[in-house]
Formats: structure tokens, C-alpha cells, sequence
């Protein structure tokens, strides 16, 4: 709802009151019409203050109201009713003024913004444009260049920025409400002829068709399949060419397309799925309201290789005093110049003093014993993370969390290594660790609630979006990846080229392709992994047999790659070719295809063409299927932690809503079809076998997404 009250005698201030974010929900609009029309109808009112109640002005339309029958009154009657008024309105935003809550304040005349503000047209993250006159109003106010690019990419400015594009009418740090109201007193009486944003001409660009010609361009490249910030260019488009009634017209028109859109409600259900993680839940019936985390001042990381120097840094941006422990001399001198250089880069882009006083560097693991949290990031390797547990559980103090970044090691074994199992849990970095989002915190059987508690909310103070999941090989990302990455190598050897495989998973929306993402990776990695495991023989036998190990179809495609010292970018060799070691351009490698037909002449494998669906349905299928043992075997909560993962730490498209909606959005019965299809075709690859759960929400009549975890309960209580 909306409260009118009178103050400062001559003030009608409106508050909007819809908490958590004041969000333009069919009640608070009809509030605010009501609101409205009493301020108007005051003959002592003789000016308005719009403002939010509890610090934050407005969080845009109820996203919860999209895909229901929208009642109430619409937005853009409201906010034009508000424009035309004959006394002066003004905004006071606090905390964030959002998609819509940008759109009423831009139907205000005037906007107070307090210094610690966040403004943005956010309407494209969520698949949508601004269409409550946004599109065509921000250009008229501030220019079309500067209006594309909030528009197109939904990015926050601050109040400072806003200023400086006129966005806002002036910035305070003190009392918002009480600055905007002196402000509506100051403006009182005074001509609105020139405050009415829709009646402004649009700044015209000198060379219209150009200048969109070179953002659209731009704006497909980066979109990668999303409609939306197409749409939003084109809506920008109508506001330089046409009158502002017709560009209005050509903003609900595009809106329409997209509000039904598939995407739309792909990154609906990606804005809720994340907050949705937050809300995390323990087989053992712990949960995020029920446990307390502790608070961490000062944190340990040991081994400052690629992941450890991230981790450090991360962790010293969080305001943490970091202790970072690296015991060989080379690897500890390097890291100590790297660390400061990344930290160094970090506070430039962000105009702040680089936290260079938070680290402290030791090369000897004793320097971790006063700490309350120590980071393990050592080398891959078990009986290496095993020697260092069991120190770490003898030098602490008392209560030490311990917390491994293993990518796939066994979290539980190495609890079994300490004093205090319950004090360990995995905190499972993306490289660079500074910059990536994603945090997959692990609990093993052992692991405290509280354990679980105070790795997320030290993830959420990192800026991390923490995910709990259980304990199993590779937990939730990795596992689902190795029958991705494992599709692609046998699709290599039936036919498919890396070319081929990389353009369906790009034309997808993968920012990479799988073979150039393993050529950015390091090839080595895998390699190591599967020598671990027993996996390797090196030499190129033939016959089928060479290619089964371990009872099932085994490609060595990727073994005699790093046997040629082919590790991809960094050795100049992968899947692709490169100018030299280090160069990040893929290009087609002649050798590359002449080794997989001799591949294929030594295996006895004739090549046959196949197309993009079906290397996408393999491909993704795979992953999906590997999904829903992942649910079945409990290790994830619900579909929404898994595609918050990969959305987060496997550059899935967000317009997809990730791998499980995917699923649902294609339609399980369909995934269920195509998996028999390729289980009876390749039935020596067993986790093409359609999983249980899958099938029984199929026979249950594919519940939508949002009902899966529900149904999950009920399915294991019948077993
Ligand atoms: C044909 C129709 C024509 C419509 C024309 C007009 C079109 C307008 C389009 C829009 O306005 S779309 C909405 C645009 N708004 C946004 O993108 C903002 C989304 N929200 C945020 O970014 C953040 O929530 C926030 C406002 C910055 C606050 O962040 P904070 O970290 O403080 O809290 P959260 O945990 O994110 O949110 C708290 C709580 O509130 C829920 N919520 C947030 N925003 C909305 C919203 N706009 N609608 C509904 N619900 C919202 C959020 O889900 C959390 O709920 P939970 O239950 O606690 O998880």
C-alpha cells in the first residue's frame, strides 16, 4: 500500500509500504493512484515527496505478480498522472529505485537521491524491458548513448553517477525524506513546463541508423541468444526516431513479445532461485534459520597456487586479516608479487585503497594456530591434503574451522584426518577465486550445522553465491560435468569435429564451447585425475577394447593430446591451434583433424555426420540426467541449487534458467525419450541411462520446476 500524510504544513509526502523492497505490487499502485489523487486534491498540498518506507524507495514491479492475472491499476497511466500534475513531485530514493521504481521516479519532476543509492533500469536481467516509459523517457533525459547503455545491460549506478548523467536533481547524506521535502518547499508554485521528461525532445544522434547499426551489433555479441537486450535496443531505437506516444506504442509492443517469453521467465526463475539457495537446507534436517554461524576475523589459506593467491585475495577484500601459508620457496616468492598486484588491479577499477596490510605471508604452516577459519588449497592430490589436515587439527586453537577447496576429493575422508570432524567442511572455489561468483560449500556426514552456516555467510561476505550441497566426487558442478565433457570426446570420435561441438554449445549460449573451454582450462588437469584413477594407458592401442575401461566406454582422445604436450592455451596446442603459448584465439588446427581420422582408421570407426541437436542433446542431456541422480541421491537440495551453479560457475546461459529448468522447459518426457534413444544407441555409456527420478516425475506427470523438491519428498517416502 501507499500512506499520504501532510508535512512541513504545505507537503503531501506519499510512502510507499510493501515490504521488503516496496515492490509495485497491484495493491501499492492502487494505493499510490489514491495517494495521488489526495495530494492533487489538498488545496493545502501544495507540492508531493513520493518516498519508500523502511530506507529503500522501490524495487520495481512485483516480479511475483509476472505470470499471474495481473490486477490493480497499470503503471503507466499511474506514472503519466503523476507527470501531468500541476504541483511540483519529487522522488526521495534511498537505498534502490529499480526497474519500475526508476520508471515512477522519472515520472516525477524533480529526484533527491541519498549518496548511498543505487539506481538502474534492471528490467533486462529479468528478460524484460522498461516499459512503465523508461525506454523512451531515459533517453530524452540523459541521451541516447548513455540511456542504451543503462538500458541494455540492467547495470546499477550510483546516486554520484546518476548525478553526473542527470539522473538525479541532487545527492544528500543526510535525511532523504526530510532534504526532498525542503526541496518540494523550494519548488512550490514554481512552472513545471520544463520538468516533464516525456514532453522533452530526444537528443537526436548525428548518424541515427549507424549509430544503432554498431549497438545492435555489439548488444547480439554480448547476448548471446538473449532477446531482451535486442528488444531494449530497439524500444531506445523508437525513442530518437518517433514521437513520444508512438515510441510508447512500440515499448508495449516489444513488451508483450517478451513478457510470455520463455527467457523471461528463465531469469524470473533465476532471480529467485538465487535467493532461494540462501535457504539452505542439511539432509539431517539443519537449516540456514536453525544455525547460527560464527564470526570469522581472521582466515588461513594454505598453498598459494593459482586457486590459494584468489582465495587470499578474496578473502582480504571481504575485510578478513589473512594469513597465507606457502611452504615452497619459488611458488612463495611469486605469489607474494602476485597477490599484491591483484589486489592492486582490483582497487583501481574500484577507486579504493588496495588491502595490501590484510595478508600476512608465512612459509610455515605454525603461523595458522590463532586463526578462526584456514582455507586449504594445496595441490589435487589426497595424501597431500591428508599430511595437511592432520597438522592443521594438532596447530589450531580450539574451534578452527577447517575447510578444503578440493574440486572433487572427498570432503568426509578428510574430516576422518582431525581431532574435529565436525569443524570441516569444503569450500569450493571457481578460478580466478576473486572473481568468480560461485562457492559450492560442502558438508560431509560429519559437518556441523554451524560449519555450514559460517563457510556461507563468509562465502556471502566475499560477495560468493554460496551454494550447500553434499559430498560426493566432484559434488554438484563437477559431476554433472564429466558426462558433459565425456559426450564431446565420443562425439569426436563418431564424426564430430571440435568446430562442430563448440558452435552448437555457443550457438546455445555458452560464452565457450566445451573443447575451448578445456584448452582455457589446461588439459593437464583432467589428465592427472584420470591417471589417478587408473583411467590412463598410454600409446594409442586399437581395436574396441582400447576404448573400454573400467567395464565402459573410455575415449583416450584427450590422454593422447596431453601425451603430444598439448595442454591447450597454455602450451600454444589443444583441440585448437594458438599464435603462441598464453594466446587466447582458437583456430582451426589441420593437424588436430588429420590425427582424429587416423583416430578413427586405427579404431576402425567410420565417421558419420551428425548435426547440432544431436550433439546439444548429448551433450546436455547427459549433464541433466547426472542432474537428477544428483537429486535423487540427495546431494543437492532442489533443482534450483543446481542451476544456480551452473549458471554462476559454468557460464550456463542465464536466459536458460539452467540445466534443470532447461529440462523442464523442453519438457521431461521429451528428456526422458531422447536418454532411452541414446542409452539403446551407445549402451556402454551407463549414465546415458535415464535415472529414476526422472522417469517417476515423468510417471508422475512432469510437476513444473518449482514443485520438484516437493515431489522428491513424496517419491522417497514411497520408497
Ligand atoms: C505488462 C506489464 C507491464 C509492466 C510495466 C513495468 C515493468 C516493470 C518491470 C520491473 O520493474 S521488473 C522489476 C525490476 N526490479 C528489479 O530488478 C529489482 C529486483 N530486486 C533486487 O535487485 C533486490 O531485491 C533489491 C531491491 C536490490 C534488494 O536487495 P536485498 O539484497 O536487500 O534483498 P533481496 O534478498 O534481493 O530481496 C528481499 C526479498 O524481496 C524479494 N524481491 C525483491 N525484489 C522484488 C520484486 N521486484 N518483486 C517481488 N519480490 C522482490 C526477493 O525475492 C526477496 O524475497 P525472499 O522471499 O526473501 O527471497
Amino acid at each position: 500500500m501507499a500512506q499520504f500524510t501532510r508535512v512541513s504544513r504545505s507537503v503531501g509526502l506519499i510512502t510507499l509500504q510493501n515490504p521488503p523492497v516496496n515492490a509495485l505490487s497491484a495493491v501499492t499502485r492502487q494505493g499510490i493512484v489514491d495517494a495521488v489523487k489526495s495530494a492533487l486534491g489538498d488545496p493545502k498540498v501544495k507540492s508531493v515527496v513520493i518516498c519508500g518506507q523502511n530506507g529503500i524507495f522501490c524495487g520495481g514491479a512485483d516480479i511475483k505478480e509476472f505470470g499471474t492475472n495481473i490486477t490493480g491499476p497499470p503503471l503507466v497511466p499511474m506514472i503519466h498522472a503523476i507527470e501531468a500534475s500541476n504541483k511540483p513531485v519529487v522522488a526521495a530514493i534511498e537505498g534502490s529505485a529499480f526497474g519500475g521504481g526508476l520508471e515512477l521516479a522519472l515520472g516525477c519532476h524533480y529526484r533527491v537521491a541519498h549518496s548511498k543509492a543505487k539506481l538502474g533500469l534492471t528490467e533486462v536481467t529479468l528478460g524484460l524491458l522498461p516499459a512503465a516509459g523508461g525506454t523512451q523517457r531515459l533517453p530524452r533525459l540523459i541521451g541516447v548513448p548513455a540511456a542504451l547503455n543503462l538500458i541494455t545491460t540492467g547495470r546499477h549506478v550510483t546516486a554520484a553517477e546518476a548525478l553526473q548523467l542527470g539522473i538525479v536533481d541532487q545527492v544528500t547524506d543526510h535525511n532523504t525524506v526530510d532534504e526532498a521535502v525542503k526541496f518540494a518547499l523550494s519548488v512550490a508554485g514554481k512552472s513545471l513546463d520544463a520538468r516533464r521528461i516525456s514532453t522533452y525532445p530526444c537528443p537526436r544522434p548525428s548518424d541515427v541508423d549507424a549509430l544503432f547499426e554498431e549497438v545492435m551489433q555489439k548488444v547480439r555479441q554480448s547476448a548471446r541468444g538473449a532477446i531482451a537486450p535486442i528488444a531494449c535496443v530497439q524500444a531506445v531505437r523508437a525513442a530518437a526516431t518517433l514521437p513520444y506516444s508512438q515510441g510508447m506504442e512500440r515499448e508495449q509492443e516489444l513488451m508483450a513479445t517478451l513478457f510470455t517469453s520463455g527467457q523471461a521467465r528463465a531469469l524470473q526463475y533465476c532471480f529467485f532461485a538465487q535467493r532461494a539457495v540462501g535457504r539452505w537446507s542439511m539432509p539431517s534436517g539443519a537449516r540456514w534459520d536453525t544455525s547460527k554461524p560464527r564470526s570469522i576475523r581472521k582466515a588461513a589459506v594454505i598453498g598459494l597456487g593459482t586457486m590459494g593467491r584468489g582465495i587470499a585475495v578474496a578473502l582480504a577484500q571481504a575485510g578478513l586479516s589473512v594469513v597465507a601459508v606457502e611452504t615452497q620457496e619459488k611458488q612463495f616468492t611469486e605469489a607474494k608479487k602476485m597477490v599484491s598486484g591483484m589486489m592492486e588491479r582490483g582497487a583501481k577499477r574500484r577507486g579504493t585503497a588496495p588491502p595490501l596490510d590484510k595478508i600476512t605471508y608465512s612459509q610455515n604452516i605454525q603461523a595458522v594456530a590463532d586463526v578462526d577459519l584456514v582455507i586449504e588449497a594445496v595441490f589435487e592430490d589426497m595424501a597431500l591434503k591428508e599430511k595437511v589436515f592432520q597438522q592443521l587439527s594438532t596447530i589450531c586453537k580450539q574451534g578452527t574451522f577447517l575447510c578444503t577447496n578440493t574440486s572433487a576429493l572427498d570432503v568426509d575422508h578428510l574430516a576422518s584426518q582431525t581431532r574435529n570432524p565436525e569443524l570441516v567442511v569444503g569450500m569450493h572455489f571457481f578460478a580466478p577465486a576473486h572473481v568468480m561468483k560461485l562457492l559450492e560449500v560442502v558438508y560431509g556426514p560429519r559437518s556441523s550445522p554451524q560449519a555450514v552456516a559460517t563457510a556461507m555467510q563468509l562465502g556471502k561476505k566475499m560477495g560468493k553465491v554460496s551454494v550447500a550441497v553434499g559430498n560426493c566426487r566432484g559434488f554438484v558442478g563437477n559431476r554433472m560435468l564429466k558426462p558433459y565433457l565425456e559426450q564431446a570426446l565420443f562425439l569426436l570420435e563418431e564424426g564430430a569435429t571440435p568446430e562442430l561441438v563448440d558452435g552448437a554449445l555457443e550457438e546455445f549460449g555458452f560464452a565457450l564451447g566445451v573443447f575451448k573451454m578445456s584448452d582455457l582450462s589446461g588439459l593437464d588437469v583432467g589428465w592427472k585425475i584420470r591417471k589417478g584413477d587408473g583411467l590412463v594407458e598410454p600409446g594409442l592401442a586399437s581395436g574396441p577394447s582400447a576404448r573400454i575401461r573400467q567395464g565402459r566406454r573410455y575415449s583416450p582422445l584427450g590422454d593422447l593430446l596431453c601425451e603430444q604436450g598439448r595442454f591447450g592455451q597454455k602450451t600454444g596446442q589443444g583441440w585448437y591451434r594458438y599464435d603462441k603459448p598464453g594466446s587466447r584465439v582458437a583456430r582451426y588446427d589441420p593437424w588436430l583433424h588429420s590425427f582424429l581420422e587416423e583416430y578413427r582408421t586405427q579404431h576402425g570407426i567410420v565417421a558419420r555426420r551428425m548435426d547440432q541437436q544431436e550433439v546439444l542433446e548429448r551433450c546436455l542431456y547427459a549433464l541433466i540426467n547426472e542432474g537428477f541422480r544428483i537429486l535423487e541421491d540427495g546431494i543437492a537440495a532442489g533443482p534450483e541449487d543446481i542451476d544456480i551453479i551452473y549458471v554462476f560457475g559454468y557460464s550456463w546461459p542465464r536466459h536458460r534458467g539452467g540445466p534443470m529448468f532447461y529440462a523442464s522447459m523442453v519438457g521431461l518426457a521429451k528428456v526422458l525419450k531422447r536418454l532411452e534413444h541414446y542409452h539403446q544407441a551407445h549402451p556402454d555409456i551407463p549414465y546415458m541411462q535415464p535415472c529414476n527420478l526422472l522417469r517417476r516425475l515423468v510417471a508422475s506427470g512432469s510437476p513444473p520446476v518449482h514443485k520438484w523438491k516437493e515431489a522428491i519428498k513424496k517419491l522417497r517416502s514411497q520408497l
